[in-house]
């Protein structure tokens, strides 16, 4: 059985920097025509100045012969200034700002305090027709980590769209019902990406196997209830879910202490991850809008030229990949197989 797709986007993707990024860029780029690459950088990558040395830098990483587009974003602080806007548009290469809520996920330490301090930046992004992205989980401690989502929606979601309601809006890596349904109920402005491993995976993948750190990521898996609501809202054709993997690497070291960081990394098999979820449910036929489609429309592009070809044929994972000079990563499903192979 084969499968051939317009080529995919990634619209939410880490791709790091230095040694780690020439480790990682050349599995999205044999996937992927474009990618959203996210700006959580040490420290972040703050204005269009810094995002256009960042994309030289992943252009320069690219091997000889391989296409790929970087699109790239903004982490939005609390002093970003509202004419930071007008560049952003007029770059042409800066498709939109990450909100980070400060302490909610890997590097967000610079990130937006109160969402109200950046009011007047939003405002300018909606009138510019600039999208936020949004890490949608509040940072209160008293919140449980399994609710962070859902209480987003209510404390800072609603209450933003109620004051912007025409900001576009990718409300990123959903992992809930109910922000599966509030994007379902929301306008033609608001939109989600759903990643692979909340599509295959539920909360028990998190007390299984030796090493359940490696299927640790924020948001945090949920149950299963929740991972069959983003299903529906993935094959359900509706253009404003689409696919981001939120690929995120970290080394292996770092990741297997014992307050190891959030994330997981998938870029390996980037694509090949999602065939095997939506033939799960009988929907490959609705992979291309999914993975090819909606992210183009909702971001004003045109669909890739080109296409990709899958075979449905086990591929084994290794259990490690190289990535720094002292240290490995550790990728989804090391040491057993994903069920599709890329042609090349
Ligand atoms: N998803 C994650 O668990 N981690 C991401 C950050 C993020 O997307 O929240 C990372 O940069 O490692
Ligand atoms: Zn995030
Ligand atoms: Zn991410």
């Amino acid at each position: 059985m084969s499968l051939t797709l317009i080529r995919p986007d990634d619209w939410h993707l880490h791709l790091r920097d230095g040694a780690a990024l020439a480790a990682v860029l050349p599995d999205t780029a044999r996937r992927f025509g474009r990618a959203i690459v996210m700006p959580n950088l040490k420290p972040p990558v703050r204005t269009v100045e810094e995002a256009a040395a960042y994309r030289e830098r992943i252009l320069a990483a690219l091997p000889a012969g391989m296409s790929f587009e970087p699109l790239m974003t903004l982490y939005l602080t609390d002093v970003t200034p509202p004419e930071e806007i007008a560049k952003v548009k007029a770059s042409g290469f800066v498709k939109a700002l990450k909100l980070y809520p400060a302490g909610a996920t890997t590097n967000s330490d610079a990130g937006v305090t109160d969402i109200n301090k950046v009011l007047p930046t939003l405002a300018e992004m909606a009138r510019q027709g600039i999208p936020l992205l949004v890490h949608g989980e509040v940072t209160d401690p008293s919140v449980d980590v399994f609710d962070r989502e859902a209480v987003f929606i209510e404390r800072v979601m609603k209450p933003l769209l109620g004051k912007l309601p025409d900001l576009k809006v990718v409300f990123e890596h959903i992992t809930t019902k109910q922000a599966a349904n509030f994007v379902w109920s929301a306008g033609a402005n608001v939109a989600a990406t759903i990643t692979a491993h909340h599509l295959l995976l539920n909360r028990n993948a998190l007390f299984q196997g030796a090493l359940p750190q490696h299927h640790y990521c924020l948001p945090v898996l949920k149950r299963e209830l929740h991972r069959e609501a983003l299903m529906d809202v993935a094959i359900s054709g509706n253009p404003r879910f689409f696919l981001g993997t939120d690929s995120a690497p970290h080394a292996r070291g770092i990741k297997q202490t014992l307050c190891g960081c959030a994330g997981i990394y998938t870029a390996h098999a980037g694509i090949e991850l999602y065939a095997e979820a939506f033939e799960s449910v009988n929907a490959l036929d609705r992979l291309e809008g999914f993975a090819s489609r909606f992210g183009p429309l909702f971001y004003g592009l045109p669909a890739n030229a080109d296409t990709i070809t899958l075979v449905k044929e086990p591929v084994a994972v290794p259990a490690e990949i190289p990535y720094l000079a002292d240290d490995v990563l550790v990728p989804m499903r090391a040491g057993e197989t994903v069920a599709w192979r890329l042609l090349d």
